[in-house]
């Protein structure tokens, strides 16, 4: 593939900035890339791993004659790097996003972008529970979804944004914002909260049992402990930025759960097979989709690092 911005700016060098920068070094796709991060420390590590071609101190530094502008740091501060690069952005760049959540992104990006540049937010479908510039890796994004808003940008640039996220492996949707979040949230959000709370529940319980929940632990919790050692810092504000997604979620979720409970409790044998059978179609139907991610996984499921 040929190149298709001469200056990419990364802000924010976590899983998901260092694995664009491999994937895009992989394909060509761009002329340089600069990086940048808030700590000294994170862009000491990405300077020694070399997967930008420059690393530079400052947000404002790195925007400077970028074609295109990716945000990749916590949903929660997106607004505030949007205010701080907002005024040194070149005129006619895309500035995209990779947050998990996107209706709060627009709300607080938007407002500080100057009418010249080309918002088109977006997510990736990918990710690991690593964190850091040492977690990416170029295979992240194959064969796995990216979807976007373009919410009414230039065609072109949107275009142009598609080819990038195509070259990296991926496979490109376009949504409304307000979908996304309902269906993120249905996807991968709340099932992250589940995982959460049943590792919380074990610990609770190790403490009684003196460790033996740790100890004789299942796949199935080993795959929610997984799930549950993901960054904090970005799950606090996923779940504080799609609030209104995930209590309808979570709301539908306890009446499933008190249904199930209620079957148990009188014996209906019967509604727990019927649902357990429901269940199973699903997971066969995303193999047969071709998206189960038990297949090798560059480092998926914690084995790369
Ligand atoms: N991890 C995943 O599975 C995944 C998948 C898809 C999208 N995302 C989204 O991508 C974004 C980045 O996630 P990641 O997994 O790469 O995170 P990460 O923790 O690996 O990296 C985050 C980066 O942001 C920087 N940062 C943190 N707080 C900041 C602040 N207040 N101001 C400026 N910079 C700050 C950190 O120094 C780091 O460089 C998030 O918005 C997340 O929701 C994550
Ligand atoms: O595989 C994982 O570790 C993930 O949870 C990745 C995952 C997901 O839920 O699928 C997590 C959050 C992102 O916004 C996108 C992808």
């Amino acid at each position: 593939m040929s190149v298709l911005y001469n200056r990419v700016a990364l802000i924010g060098l976590g899983l998901i900035a260092s694995s664009m920068a491999h994937a895009m070094r992989r394909a060509g796709l761009a002329g340089e890339i600069v990086g940048t991060a808030r700590s000294a420390e994170t862009r000491d590590i990405a300077r020694e791993l070399g997967f930008c071609d420059r690393i530079v101190d400052t947000a404002v530094l790195a925007v400077e004659g970028a074609d295109l502008v990716v945000l990749a740091v916590p949903v929660g501060a997106m607004g505030a790097v949007a205010a701080e690069i907002a005024p040194h952005l070149q005129p006619g760049a895309t500035v995209t996003d990779v947050g998990s959540v996107k209706r709060a992104v627009i709300e607080t990006v938007a407002p500080h972008l100057p009418d010249h540049v080309h918002f088109i937010p977006g997510h990736p479908l990918a990710g690991t529970e690593h964190s850091g510039p040492r977690s990416g890796f170029a295979e992240l994004f194959d064969n796995r979804w990216n979807i976007l808003i373009p919410n009414g940008a230039d065609e072109a640039a949107t275009e142009k944004l598609i080819d990038l996220w195509k070259g990296m492996g991926a496979n490109v949707e376009t949504m409304d914002a307000d979908h996304h979040d309902l269906v993120l949230s249905v996807t991968s959000h709340t099932p992250h909260l589940i995982a959460y709370t049943m590792v919380g529940v074990a610990d609770d319980l190790s403490r009684v049992t003196d460790s033996e929940v740790i100890k004789f632990s299942a796949a199935g919790f080993r795959d929610f402990t997984r799930i549950a050692a993901s960054d904090p810092t970005m799950w606090r504000d996923v779940f504080l930025a799609n609030k209104d997604a995930t209590l309808e979620i979570l709301g539908r979720f306890t009446e499933e759960l008190f249904a199930l409970q209620r079957a148990i409790r009188i014996g209906d044998g019967e509604a727990l097979f019927d649902y357990f059978t429901r269940t199973r179609a699903i997971r066969r139907g995303i193999i047969e989709a071709g998206q189960d991610t038990d297949a090798p996984d560059f480092g998926r499921t914690g084995k790369h690092k």
